[in-house]
């Protein structure tokens, strides 16, 4: 049985329970359940915090698991474990920040204090940097607050929106540090039995969610101009009308691009163009 680990609480918890569940996954309806078989599909998922699941997958406890990119680098184990897909959520950069006004560029850091609950990410970042004298202060969490109780002179914190940010009077400077978001890990070495399976639902999840169907009827003659409009993602489906001069065309479009699309079909000719939401797939 492939066992799985997935977020139990916080920012990534409740997307990663979804994409699982709409890959057809049997998933938690209780927060208090940390273990979940699913005997049907043959997965065990345990439910954990997402800072623990690159350790448990790095030491070959579990074979592969849902985390950020962030998270995963900060834990420092990737001899044991390895990143194997982007899962499109989550996403978020980890950054430098200060009081507003106060630093202008990361060199502005040397022999100064940041304080992160990321250590590992940002020590790396550091190996990198040549920045004499700068020291990492740990702290679990809210590091906003960090600068003006006087614990650092900086910060570097994962920024979404940067709302959080904003409200204490920090802003962001320097290049982000890393772009993160959720992804899926495996344990290094020889691939777990399954994991081909999970990897290849969540990516039907993936395009289902960022994908359409478009149907359109086109003269034979604009066929080429409109495939080129509507390439698929192999290649458009081309059936034949009663009406000889005439063909019909199915092709899977990105959904943010489907007015565009339906604009220059339209303009190209096309007619009765339909736009269908996919429910699932396997691509
Ligand atoms: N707005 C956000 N706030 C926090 N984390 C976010 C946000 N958006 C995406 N993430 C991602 O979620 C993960 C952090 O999740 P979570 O907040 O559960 O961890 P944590 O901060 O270590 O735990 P906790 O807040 O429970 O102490 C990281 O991969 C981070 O990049
Ligand atoms: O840019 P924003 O959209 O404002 O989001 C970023 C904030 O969210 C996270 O905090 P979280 O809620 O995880 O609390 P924590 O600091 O205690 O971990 C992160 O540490 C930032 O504080
Ligand atoms: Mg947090």
């Amino acid at each position: 049985m492939l066992r799985v680990a997935v977020p139990n609480k916080g920012a990534l918890s409740e997307a990663a329970m979804a994409m699982l569940s709409e890959a057809g996954y049997v998933q938690r309806r209780d927060k208090r359940e940390l273990v979940m078989i699913d005997e049907e599909n043959d997965v065990e998922f345990f439910y954990l915090r997402p800072r623990d699941i690159a350790v448990y997958v790095g030491s070959g406890t579990l074979d592969v698991g849902m985390t950020g990119r962030d998270l995963f680098q900060d834990a420092r184990v990737d001899h044991g474990a390895e990143e194997i897909m982007g899962l499109g959520f989550g996403g978020s950069t980890f950054r430098l920040a200060g009081p507003a006004g106060r630093f202008r560029s990361a060199e502005d850091l040397a022999g100064k204090r940041i304080a992160t609950s990321y250590d590992g990410l940002l020590s790396r970042w550091l190996e990198d940097q040549d920045l004499p004298d700068v020291e990492v202060v740990h702290l679990d969490g809210a590091v906003e607050t960090a600068v003006r109780l006087g614990v650092a002179d900086a910060i570097a914190d994962v920024v979404e929106t940067g709302n959080t940010l904003k409200a204490a009077g920090m802003e962001t400077f320097g290049e982000p540090i890393m772009r993160s978001e959720a992804i899926m890990i495996s344990r290094h070495g020889e691939r777990p039995a399954g994991i081909d399976r999970v990897s290849r639902r969540l990516q039907g999840v993936l395009v289902a969610r960022q994908y359409v169907m478009m149907d359109y009827d086109i003269r034979r003659e604009h066929l080429e101009a409109a495939s080129a409009i509507t390439p698929g993602l192999e290649s458009p489906t081309i059936s034949p009308l009663a009406d000889e001069n005439w063909v019909a065309v199915r092709s899977m479009v990105l959904a943010k691009r489907t007015n565009q699309l339906m604009d220059e079909l339209y303009e190209l000719g096309a007619r009765a163009i339909l736009v269908t939401s996919i429910h699932a797939c396997r691509v």
